[in-house]
């Protein structure tokens, strides 16, 4: 008995597992988005609606070392969110989601400050509670296909990440500060929690009771104590303290190196196994990582590995 219910509960489990593979499988197809009509959802009307609230744009480069850097750009509003941006966010998502020589993403905002959070002038003009909620889920979409991406992902934070801001670096595998910069979550002190899905996140990077403290009381957090809780991965030397480490950009790509290096199909399984191991119930993580094992087990990398008889001094 206890045989059939283990065996039905692989089953099951082997089945998610497989829907969990496909989402996870890099393909020029557009992503399945998280939500759908049954959710009230319509993804293309939602971008028609943001598309009215125009303004700044988030640009995508794409580099031969494997390593995208992802910039949000509009300064003359700390770069904040407008509803265009949200879209372009969307598209360059998909490109990612396509792309199969990627390896790593940095994520930073244009002119030393990394976001805003949403463009306020748009909040205001879409504050019924329907419209919220769509914007809400379009983003909540686009930031978490962002986080599932087969890229070690970094969010560099210079200047002020605020609000929305805050939660876009939750979307990252890590966050690196600059010294005077500032996480917040600001959503308390404007009447809201948040909404993109930064929440969720925070909670699973810093645990529940720190959690709590910053969205509570709406904690500046810098890079002191972002190191402190665990939101920050790291912190950048600062301009003139150390001028071979490189502008805040090349300090970031050169952080990121150390996980990136090596062959794409090595990197990528490395983020999908720990993905899995994040966000599923251990039975599918385990299954879904023979998966990912299995793909690289005997692959060109392995076999030249073995072959050079290296050892790990
Ligand atoms: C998802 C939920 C959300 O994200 S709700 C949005 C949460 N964010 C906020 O409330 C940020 C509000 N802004 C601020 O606190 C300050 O502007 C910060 C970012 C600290 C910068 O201060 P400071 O260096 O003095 O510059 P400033 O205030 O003069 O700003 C320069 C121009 O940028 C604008 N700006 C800034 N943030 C936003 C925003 N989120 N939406 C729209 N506009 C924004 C300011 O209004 C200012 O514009 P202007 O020069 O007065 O035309």
């Amino acid at each position: 008995m206890v045989l059939c219910a283990l065996n039905r509960q692989l089953l099951r489990s082997s089945s998610s597992c497989c829907v969990f593979m496909a989402r996870l499988q890099t393909s020029s197809r557009r992503r399945r988005c998280l939500y759908s009509s049954t959710h009230g959802f319509n993804q293309e009307e939602t971008r028609q609606k943001l598309r009215a609230f125009p303004g700044g744009s988030v640009d995508l480069l794409k580099q031969d070392s494997g390593v995208a850097v992802l910039t949000i750009n509009n300064p003359a509003r700390m770069n904040a969110f407008s509803g265009s941006m949200m879209v372009d966010l969307e598209e360059k998502v998909s490109q990612l989601e396509s792309w199969t020589e990627g390896k790593g993403l940095v994520v930073r905002g244009a002119a030393e400050t990394f976001c805003s959070g949403s463009d306020l002038n748009a909040v205001r003009a879409i504050s019924s509670p329907q419209d919220g909620m769509k914007m809400c889920m379009f983003m909540q979409d686009a930031l978490t296909r962002l986080l599932r991406l087969p890229l070690v992902s970094v969010a560099l934070v210079e200047g002020r990440a605020l609000g929305g801001g805050a939660e876009l670096t939750t979307a990252c595998d890590f966050r690196l500060m600059a010294p005077g910069s500032v996480i917040q979550f600001v959503h308390k002190h404007i009447g809201l929690v948040p909404g993109w899905g930064g929440a969720a996140r925070l909670v699973r990077i810093v645990g529940s009771q720190n959690a709590l403290k910053l969205l509570g009381g709406a904690v500046k957090v810098d890079p002191e104590r972002g190191l402190y809780v665990g939101l920050a991965d790291g912190v950048l030397e600062a301009d003139g303290d150390a001028p071979s480490a490189g502008t805040p950009l090349q300090q970031a790509e050169d952080w990121l190196r150390r996980y990136t290096e090596g062959p794409v199909p090595v990197i990528q399984a490395v983020k999908k196994v720990v993905l899995a191991g994040r966000e599923l119930p251990l039975l599918e993580a385990l299954q879904t990582e023979k998966e990912v094992f299995g793909t690289v087990w005997g692959a060109p990398a392995n076999l030249r590995a073995l072959a050079s008889k290296s050892k790990h001094k």
